[in-house]
């Protein structure tokens, strides 16, 4: 019964952000940044170099704490349930974090291990997760002799081992090139489909598509939030979010 309970608050809120703010030393990095992302959405966090994407990442994830606002992911507080809510959300950093000399295969075993969990268990997920990034067949490939698209895509996979509600990538495509990047775009938005909710940063509106949700992000606070072709109306987004983020000033 209370499982019943608890699963449908966790659907209702996958991850909820409220007053949350930041500042290193003097410099506001987040103001007032409020947002709930809706289930089983993909939702772009779009904003320019500096916005403040990273900062909230990593507030997202734990590696800072601000006494500023509250995150609730799956309906358990951040601050004050953190194993439970950080339970729920697998993460892609911007920056690679494998090891090179391992197989596709260990690397997930390793993160599955990291999770408390093994043996069959493990093995059953981590081909699961592949399946689902298209990897399967690399599974026996050491990492070193992957391109950096399929790299990535099993950083993706690694991220998924332990069944999270929501995935959050920052900038997960950096430093590919554009097949790799359209492959990497294609199935994070197959993952939402299938009911994950994806939260994934980028400065690039062409990750972005109609029936996707947008969170605008500008020096630190939410400009916008809503689905991507009400976001656009009738123009290109591209044009949209260069007109909401440009500069005082500027020509
Ligand atoms: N360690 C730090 N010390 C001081 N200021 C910082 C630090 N890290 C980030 N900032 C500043 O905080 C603001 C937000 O930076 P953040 O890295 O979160 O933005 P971002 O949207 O992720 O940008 P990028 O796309 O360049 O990674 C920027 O003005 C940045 O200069």
């Amino acid at each position: 019964m209370t499982m019943t309970m608890q699963d449908d608050i966790s659907r209702m809120t996958a991850l909820d952000v409220s007053g949350l703010g930041y500042s290193y030393g003097a410099r506001r990095a987040l103001d007032g940044v409020s947002f709930a992302l809706r289930p089983g959405r993909f939702t772009a966090l779009l904003g320019p170099n500096g916005a403040g994407k990273s900062t909230l990442f990593a507030l997202l994830t734990r590696l800072f704490v601000s006494g500023e606002g509250k995150i609730t992911v799956a309906g358990h507080d951040l601050a004050r349930s953190p194993r439970a809510a950080l339970s729920r959300i697998g993460v892609v950093f911007q920056q690679p974090t494998l090891d090179l000399d391992m197989s596709v295969a260990a690397n997930m075993r390793y993160f599955a291990a990291l999770h408390g969990i093994s043996g069959r268990d493990a093995d059953r997920r981590a081909a699961e997760a592949l399946a689902r990034l298209g990897m399967q067949e690399r599974a026996a490939e050491k990492v070193r002799n992957l391109n950096g698209g399929h790299r990535r895509r099993m950083e993706i996979a690694r991220a998924l081992i332990h069944a999270p509600q929501v995935l959050l990538l920052d900038e997960p495509t950096v430093g590919l090139d554009f097949k790799s990047r359209q492959a990497i775009v294609a199935h994070v938005h197959d993952l939402a489909q299938s009911g994950l909710t994806v939260f994934w940063a980028t400065h690039l509106v062409d990750e972005i598509r109609d029936g996707d949700d947008v969170v605008v992000l500008h020096r630190g606070k939410v400009l916008a939030h809503e689905p991507a072709e009400t976001l656009r109306g009738d123009r290109p987004l591209s044009d949209v979010f260069i007109a909401m983020t440009a500069e005082e000033g500027a020509a």
